[in-house]
């Protein structure tokens, strides 16, 4: 039996595939994935000869595993390879037996959080660890890929690039890591959580409908991603965080773009999103008006949730900025001991100098509901055997 936590991540623009049954995307993409101490999924697995089929449990609640599924797809290779190791060595014969497998995600699931990134990553890492695989994350990303195409950048911590590849089979569409977390930990993020139902319009329903729809995404696929890949990747290298940012944004404001050219368009981000990018655009301003360096950069994936990257030296002023805009009902959970105890206040203290207050205005308590301060993270993490979903007659200890 393994126990692993796998991870979240927010990306840098996965939107089409060009093979829907292999998960294989139309263009390369980048994600950072985020610290597991503040957003993870759990999973356990276990295989054993009393079970009589493979069943998971997602939240508590018991789901269904469709046959020829992308779940059942990821069990299947995963078995394919243990049987590998079996052949190879004296192992035990356990690819035969059924499996049982037990997840929980401590943030809100299907609302473009990419739960399904940190979920489909998780799995996977429990399973092969359960079935020793000696694969590497790369390989294991093959596998993740095809439970979903955002899940196979979570296998890596730091900052992670899927490559697109070429062939037909899929064999060379794989994450990489571009640079571990320790490279640069000083990468936080501030996770607005405008919305935690689920979204209305799936990733994988919404981007085949762009991909069927929208001359701007061929455009996007030929002449502007292949160049902001090597960007990135060379702003991450060097830590040049005023590329780094400028380069999400755009993208971010290029993928809710080709939403909206789709036919029906889809909108995801709502009128809270924009204001909190109005903050962000104007932060920035009055920062370079007065000599400075782009102090933070937002993005948005296939909901209304905004992320926003800054150096760690930042948060303070970004938290206090979108909190006087969108007053909390909790108080802020001050992970990282920006503000001083009992004397500082997030939304208390002043905008930064020359900020032009008018740029949105200020909106009720709740518009948005939380805040999560984090950072760059590690890859998947194996647990000890205390922190295990499953009892030991194989049913989730919740539900026993
Ligand atoms: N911990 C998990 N273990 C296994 N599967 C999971 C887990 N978490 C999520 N999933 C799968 O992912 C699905 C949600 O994926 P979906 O793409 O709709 O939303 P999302 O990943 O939260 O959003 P997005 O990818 O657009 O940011 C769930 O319905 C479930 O099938
Ligand atoms: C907006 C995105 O988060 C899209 C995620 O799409 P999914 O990976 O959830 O889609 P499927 O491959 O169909 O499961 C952008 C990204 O992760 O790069």
């Amino acid at each position: 039996m393994d126990d692993i936590t796998g991870l979240a991540a927010l990306a840098r623009r996965y939107w089409g595939k060009r093979d829907t049954k292999l998960i294989l995307p139309t263009n390369s993409s980048l994600s950072v994935t985020l610290d597991q101490d503040h957003l993870r999924s759990t999973t356990t697995s276990r295989c054993d000869p009393s079970f009589e089929k493979d069943r998971l449990w997602l939240n508590g609640k018991e789901e269904e595993i469709k046959p020829g599924g992308r779940l059942a797809v990821c069990i299947e290779e995963l078995r394919r390879l243990r049987k590998e190791v079996e052949k190879k060595a004296d192992e035990p014969k356990i690819s035969d037996l059924h499996l049982h497998i037990c997840s929980y995600n401590n943030f809100p699931t299907a609302a473009g959080l990419a739960s399904s990134a940190s979920g489909f990553a998780a799995l996977v890492s429990s399973v092969a660890a359960l079935y020793k695989l000696p694969a590497t994350p790369s390989q294991l990303s093959l596998i993740s890929r095809q439970g979903s195409g955002s899940a196979c950048r979570s296998l890596f911590g730091g900052f992670v690039a899927w490559e697109m590849g070429e062939k037909s089979d899929g064999t060379d569409s794989f994450a990489v890591e571009v640079a571990p977390q320790d490279h640069w930990p000083e990468m936080h993020a501030l996770i607005c959580v405008v919305s935690d139902d689920k979204k209305g319009t799936s990733s994988t329903s919404g981007m085949q409908r762009t991909v069927e729809t929208s001359a701007l995404l061929q455009h996007r696929i030929k002449h502007v991603v292949p160049q902001r890949m090597a960007d990135i990747k060379k702003a991450i290298l060097a830590k040049d965080f005023d590329t780094f940012a400028k380069i999400t944004m755009q993208d971010s404001n290029q993928f809710h773009a080709v939403a909206l050219d789709t036919d029906p368009p889809i909108f995801y981000m709502n009128d809270v999103s924009r204001s909190i990018i109005a903050l962000i655009v104007e932060l920035n301003r009055a920062s370079v008006a007065a000599g400075g360096k782009i102090k933070a950069a937002y993005t948005y994936d296939a909901g209304p949730n905004a992320v926003i990257y800054a150096p760690e030296g930042n948060l303070k002023e970004i938290i206090n900025l979108v909190v006087t805009y969108f007053p909390q009902a909790d108080a802020f959970k001050d992970p990282f001991k920006m503000f001083a105890a009992g004397q500082e206040e997030p939304g208390k203290l002043p905008l930064p100098a020359g900020f032009n207050e008018a740029v949105a205005k200020k909106f009720d308590v709740g518009s948005v509901k939380g805040l999560i301060h984090t950072r760059v993270g590690d890859g998947p993490r194996v647990l000890g055997d205390s922190e295990a979903l499953l009892d030991a007659s194989g049913m989730p200890k919740t539900l026993a």
